[in-house]
Parts: structure tokens; C-alpha cells; sequence
């Protein structure tokens, strides 16, 4: 589309900017609250939370906490939350059998949620690295990240989760095959109607530190993630990994990290025209909460103004830490 300005002084682009009635009439993003999907952390026990140090304002919750902060969420018309579990050493083996236990956290959190939001879409996170004693996404068999035998336990991963009742599965481990072998047992046992939202482009970022934290991954992972991540210098490969997870069942799918990758986001909609989602990630919150906490930003303005941003580059949807801080300011 090429834009038609005639010569100055017919147009002056600044007319359309000079009132908040003519700016409202030219806006052509808006961020509301459906708009959000909210990760938030599980963790053992009952009736606690601890902060996690390096996302301020983030806590990890036990699983009735988890269900109480579902239920907010939910009035405040925030339509998905994302449930990731913190796991101790103790949770982790060579097998990650924990993965599928129906009865590990996130599949506690998944009921509990249900019980009490019943409207709110579950989301969950499919990779073996909570369980895992390496804190790998998939098995490690002599220092290679072993594709086929980490989908088999993928898909008894999402299995569970489908039992639990989530609504989304969230395959993030990046191994190739898993969305159409994850289609297809759920299409076997029973659960046609659960959406996958595929983490397609995920890229082997640094800006995942907190969420490590967060997790209680940090001192368990050995080595990196780029053999199974995307380097963060492509870009034509995203449309391959989101074509081909389209191709296999995937419904919706993500780019992250989102800030820095917005160029991304605009390809896979302007190519693909699907519902697509970006992750703000846990350093991009970290950033952000720090240059607010310092006073070097305002973090109001700047909360809102990074989450329209991917509105603009096309998302459907962003995961964000901020869901209930926007949610709230939003509805005031
Ligand atoms: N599979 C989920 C993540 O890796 C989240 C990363 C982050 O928030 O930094």
C-alpha cells in the first residue's frame, strides 16, 4: 500500500494529531485486556508465595495461591494463564518421569484452576527441563540433546496435561516432530477440541535468565540451548519452523523472546495470517521493572507502551508478566 500525500500545505500530517478526540479517531492499535496471557509460577506447598528476586513483583505460589490469583485474573477479564512449576533437584531424574505424573505441579495447578476460573483458558509448557536432571528440554545420551526419544515422553507429557483439563499445551522445547505426534495422540485419546500453541520460533536468547531463576533452573542446566533453539541471527528460518508446526496441528503460534524480535512477529502474520502470540520474557520484565524501579523510566508508560508495541508488529496475543498490572490499569 503506498501511502497518497499530496504536497504541503494540502496535507499537514500533524492535523490528525492535534487533539486527543482526532488521535482516538486515527488510533489503529489498541491493547485491552483480551489481549493477555499471564505465566505464573508453582511451587510446592500450601497457603505461601515467595518472591522471585530478579522479576520484581513476580512471586512463585503454591497451588491454592495459584487458584486464588486464577480467579483475579479471570475478573479481570484476562482470558489465559500459563503455568510453569518450580521444581528443587529432587523433582528431577534421568527419565523426567514426573513429566506425565498426573499428580506433578502443574497438573495440580491445572485442576485447581479449573475448580475455581472456570472461564479462564489453562495454558501449559511442554519441555522436559523442570524434571530434568540436566535441565535440558529433552534427554541427553552421551552429550546429545536425542530428538525422537524426548517427543515419545512429550507427548505423555501433554497427555497428562489434556487429562488435567488445560485448554492450550505449550509445546517449548523446540525438538522437531513433536506438534504432529502431540496431534495425534491427542486426536487418539479423546481431546480433539485441546488447541496447541506452538513455541515455533523460540530462540536460544539471554534474555531468559530470570525465568531460570524463577524455575529453579538455573544451577541445574549444563551447557546451552542452541542446538535445539533458534540462533537469534535468523529470521527466515522462524516461517520454516512456524509453516511446518502449522502443517502438523499447531492452532496458534509464538515468537520468543518479543521485543527483540518484532520483526519476526510481523513476518509470520503478514506470511501466515494465523493467531500469533509473542512472549515478553522474563529479561525483558526484569529490564523494564529495573529502569522503573530507579526512576529512570516511567514503568506505567513503558509497561504499556512494550505491550502495544507487539500489537502493532501483529500479535494476536502477548505473554507477559505484567497481565494483571496492565488488566487492572486498563479497567481503571
Ligand atoms: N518455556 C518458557 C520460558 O522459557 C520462559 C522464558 C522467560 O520468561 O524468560
Amino acid at each position: 500500500m503506498k501511502p497518497t500525500v499530496a504536497p504541503f500545505p494540502a496535507t499537514r500530517l500533524r492535523r490528525m494529531r492535534k487533539s486527543p478526540a482526532m488521535r482516538a479517531l486515527a488510533r489503529q492499535n489498541t491493547l485491552t485486556s483480551d489481549d493477555l496471557i499471564w505465566p505464573i509460577f508453582v511451587m510446592d506447598g500450601k497457603d505461601d508465595e515467595t518472591p522471585v528476586a530478579s522479576m520484581p513483583g513476580v512471586v512463585r505460589r503454591t497451588v491454592d495461591r495459584v487458584a486464588i490469583a486464577a480467579k483475579e485474573a479471570q475478573d479481570l477479564g484476562i482470558p489465559a494463564i500459563c503455568i510453569f512449576p518450580y521444581t528443587g533437584m529432587d523433582a528431577r531424574t534421568e527419565d523426567c518421569a514426573m513429566a506425565w505424573d498426573p499428580d506433578n505441579l502443574t497438573n495440580q495447578a491445572i485442576r485447581a484452576i479449573k475448580d475455581a476460573a472456570p472461564d479462564i483458558a489453562v495454558m501449559t509448557d511442554i519441555a522436559l527441563d523442570p524434571y530434568n536432571i540436566n535441565g535440558h528440554d529433552g534427554y541427553v545420551e552421551n552429550g546429545e540433546i536425542v530428538n525422537d526419544r524426548t517427543v515419545e515422553a512429550l507427548v505423555k507429557m501433554g497427555l497428562a496435561q489434556a487429562e488435567a483439563g488445560a485448554d492450550i499445551l505449550g509445546p517449548s522445547d523446540m525438538m522437531d516432530g513433536r506438534i504432529g505426534a502431540i496431534r495425534a495422540a491427542l486426536e487418539a485419546e479423546g481431546h480433539q477440541n485441546v488447541c496447541i500453541l506452538s513455541y515455533a520460533a523460540k530462540y536460544a536468547s539471554s534474555f531468559y535468565g530470570p525465568f531460570r531463576d524463577a524455575v529453579g533452573a538455573s544451577s541445574a542446566l549444563t551447557g546451552d540451548k542452541n542446538t535445539y533453539q533458534m540462533d537469534p541471527a535468523n529470521s527466515d528460518e522462524a516461517l520454516r519452523l512456524i509453516e511446518r508446526d502449522l502443517m502438523e496441528g499447531a492452532d496458534m503460534v509464538m515468537v520468543k523472546p518479543g521485543m527483540p524480535y518484532l520483526d519476526i512477529c510481523r513476518r509470520v502474520k503478514d506470511s501466515f495470517g494465523v493467531p500469533t502470540y509473542a512472549y515478553q520474557v522474563s529479561g525483558e520484565y526484569a529490564m523494564l521493572q529495573a529502569a522503573s524501579q530507579n526512576g529512570w523510566l516511567d514503568g506505567e508508560k513503558v509497561m504499556l507502551e512494550s505491550l502495544l508495541s507487539f500489537k502493532r508488529a501483529g500479535c494476536d496475543g502477548i505473554l507477559t508478566y505484567f497481565a494483571p498490572a496492565v488488566a487492572r490499569l486498563l479497567q481503571d
